[in-house]
């Protein structure tokens, strides 16, 4: 069997571009945040959504102990809050840099997100070094701004979608002219 390294695997996954993150919780056990790509839709029946969580990240403990989160998805405005909720600094200077307000769950809500997933954790499978959190979407916040935050190749983009037809996402590179 072939073993496939850690720095492989990352140098490949890198290849992949995927949606930046603000996933946030509250509750007893404190507020905590961090930036997350790893986050995809699982059932729209019930609406479920899921996260991997690494178990070394500071937000791990708030996070199991609320059971709750909010998944505040980031726009072309974000890339400073992205970096500060991907470092190691305190979880108040991470809050101090936006305006949050709460749904259902009080995990908190970015003001200006593309779209919001406030949930409950169902369900933990721990995978290697992570915990895969799946969801159940309780309250949702949906805005009208056409264009998401993309992590890809190590680097942030931003995809628009097409003034004609905000359904419709042009290509990253079309825009980036
Ligand atoms: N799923 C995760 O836990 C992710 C963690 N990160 C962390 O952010 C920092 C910067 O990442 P990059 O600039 O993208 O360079 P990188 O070389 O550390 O990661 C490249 C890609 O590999 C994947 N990846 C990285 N670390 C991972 C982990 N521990 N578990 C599962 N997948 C992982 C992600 O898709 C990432 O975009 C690193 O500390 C990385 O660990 C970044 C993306 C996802
Ligand atoms: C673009 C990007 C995506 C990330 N995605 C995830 C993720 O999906 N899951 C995760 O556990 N950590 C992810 N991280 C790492 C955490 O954001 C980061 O480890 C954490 O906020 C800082 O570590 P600390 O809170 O333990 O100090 C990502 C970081 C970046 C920059």
């Amino acid at each position: 069997m072939t073993m496939i390294g850690c720095q492989d695997y990352r140098d490949a996954m890198a290849c992949l571009g995927a949606a930046v993150n603000i996933v946030t919780t509250d509750g007893a056990e404190g507020r905590a945040g961090f930036t997350a790509s790893a986050v995809c839709s699982v059932t729209d029946d019930p609406p479920t959504l899921l996260v991997c969580l690494n178990r070394s990240s500071s937000a791990h403990a708030s996070v199991l102990g609320n059971g709750v989160i909010c998944v505040n998805v980031l726009s072309a405005d974000h890339e400073a809050l992205s970096r500060l909720f991907g470092s190691g600094v305190p979880a108040d200077q991470r809050f101090g840099a936006g305006v949050w307000s709460t749904l259902e769950t009080g995990a908190p809500v970015l003001a200006d997100c593309t779209a919001a997933f406030d949930c409950r954790i169902s369900e933990v499978a721990n995978v290697g070094t992570h915990d895969v959190l799946f969801c159940s979407v309780v309250a949702l916040k949906r805005s009208n701004l056409a264009d998401n935050l993309i992590y890809f190749n190590r680097r942030y983009h931003v995809v628009r979608a097409s003034q004609q037809d905000p359904n419709h996402c042009v290509p990253l590179m079309e825009k980036r002219r």
